[in-house]
């Protein structure tokens, strides 16, 4: 009894909560695997959109199934009148995560999921729309444009999310950024938002309802919120040399630094050096002489002070910021590309499911007796 609520009041850190065939993270205290793919290697070769196709259908595509595939989520991307309609009733000044767990819940008003045999198409819509509607809002929101996200030229999903927001097709560098970015963010085990998904789709729940919440999940500056936070942070310092004495300042007040630690990760998260190295690329191509430094030195101060390396989300802040993304939109990226992670974990409930309920150990009161209320304090 003693152990068990140790473990609970820990986050359930370390306990085994289910199987998956989808991921491995962290098996050697680093290192990330997709149905036995190394994320490297993935991250390397892949696109995106093969990645979703093998979280979601269990092999990757050959040829003429990534075609058709793309093909579909092409033909998907419309946005139905009735969403746009309530995407322009969102204020500017909302959180575009606030955005897309609505935008994902009116899909779900509009396009319901009668039965679980519509799960793929579902799925697939998602995949399509999320940056269109995104998009959609934050450009009517600021700028008072009714974009068409249906008649874009870029084939891929992240190509499409920068044709969308900046309206000009994007670069071959950015289209690859935006590629490999959606790779790394795309699964992650039983991480929380994954979990939320799957404690809804355990009820028999739709597909809409169990993105929704995973969304919400996601929100938080603990989980993929980070990713903002570590541009906020960044953005504070305009050298190295500031960013060191910052650090170390936020570190002797016990401040969480945002983009570093990781609750499976004991030596390194392997996404780090790939975006890293993304990030160093689109540095140049910028010019920057200040936001990647900076970025580096922040780095080394966490890992000669703390042992606490970068995860995911912290060389995520500074490649998003190259590319002329809002920082307010990168949270909103890691949905259009984790829905793949998410929407597999939901089919894989689905198909051996039992109602997931842990149980609590008590620490309220013993008996009390009734109170009438003109007694109680
Ligand atoms: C894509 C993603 O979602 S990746 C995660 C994104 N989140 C962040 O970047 C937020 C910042 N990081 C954190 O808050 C944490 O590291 C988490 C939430 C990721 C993991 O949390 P936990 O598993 O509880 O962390 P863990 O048990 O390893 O923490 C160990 C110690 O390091 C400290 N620590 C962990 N991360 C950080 C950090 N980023 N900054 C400062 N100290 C930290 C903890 O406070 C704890 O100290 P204590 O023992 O004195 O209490
Ligand atoms: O696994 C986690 O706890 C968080 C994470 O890195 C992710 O979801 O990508």
């Amino acid at each position: 009894m003693a152990e068990a609520k140790k473990l609970s009041g820990a986050g359930l850190r370390g306990q085994v909560a289910g199987e998956t065939a989808l991921c491995t993270v962290g098996k050697t205290g680093t290192g990330l695997t997709y149905r036995g793919y190394d994320v490297t290697d993935l991250a390397a070769n892949a696109q995106f959109e093969e990645v979703a196709y093998l979280l979601l259908r269990g092999k990757l595509p050959n040829q003429s199934e990534l075609d058709a595939y793309k093909a579909k989520l092409k033909s998907l991307r419309n946005l139905p009148d009735a969403l746009k309609l309530v995407l322009e009733q969102i204020p500017k000044d909302a959180h575009p995560m606030d955005v897309m767990r609505t935008g994902c819940s009116m899909l779900g008003n509009l396009e319901t999921e009668k039965d679980f045999s519509e799960q793929d198409d579902k799925i697939d819509r998602m995949l399509a729309t999320f940056p269109a509607i995104i998009t959609y809002w934050y450009r009517f929101a600021h700028e008072g444009v009714r974009i068409d996200t249906a008649n874009s030229e870029c084939d891929s999903i992240g190509g499409l999310f920068l044709e969308l927001l900046h309206g000009k097709k994007p670069s071959e560098l950015h289209e690859r950024v935006m590629n490999v970015s959606l790779i790394l963010y795309a699964e992650h085990e039983f991480n929380a938002s994954t979990f939320t998904a799957r404690v809804c789709a355990s009820t028999l729940s739709d597909i809409h309802s169990c993105v929704t919440g995973a969304i919400g999940s996601l929100r938080g500056p603990l989980h993929g919120g980070a990713n903002e936070a570590a541009m906020e942070l960044i953005q504070k310092f305009k050298t190295p040399e500031e960013a060191e004495a910052g650090l170390m300042g936020m570190l002797e007040r016990k401040e969480k630094i945002m983009g570093f630690g990781h609750a499976i990760y004991k030596e390194s998260d392997p996404r780090n050096a790939i975006i890293k190295q993304w990030s160093e690329k689109l540095a140049k191509e910028v010019g920057d002489t200040v936001l990647y430094p900076v970025s580096v030195r922040c780095e080394e101060v966490m890992w000669r002070e703390k042992k606490l390396f970068c995860n995911a989300d912290f060389f995520h802040a500074s490649a998003y910021h190259f590319m002329g993304i809002p920082t307010e939109l990168f949270t909103p990226i890691f949905v259009m590309s984790r829905v793949s992670g998410w929407a597999a974990h939901v089919k894989e409930q689905r198909a051996n499911n039992r109602i997931i309920r842990p149980s609590a150990d008590y620490t309220g009161p013993e008996h009390q007796d009734w109170l009438p209320i003109e007694e109680r304090s």
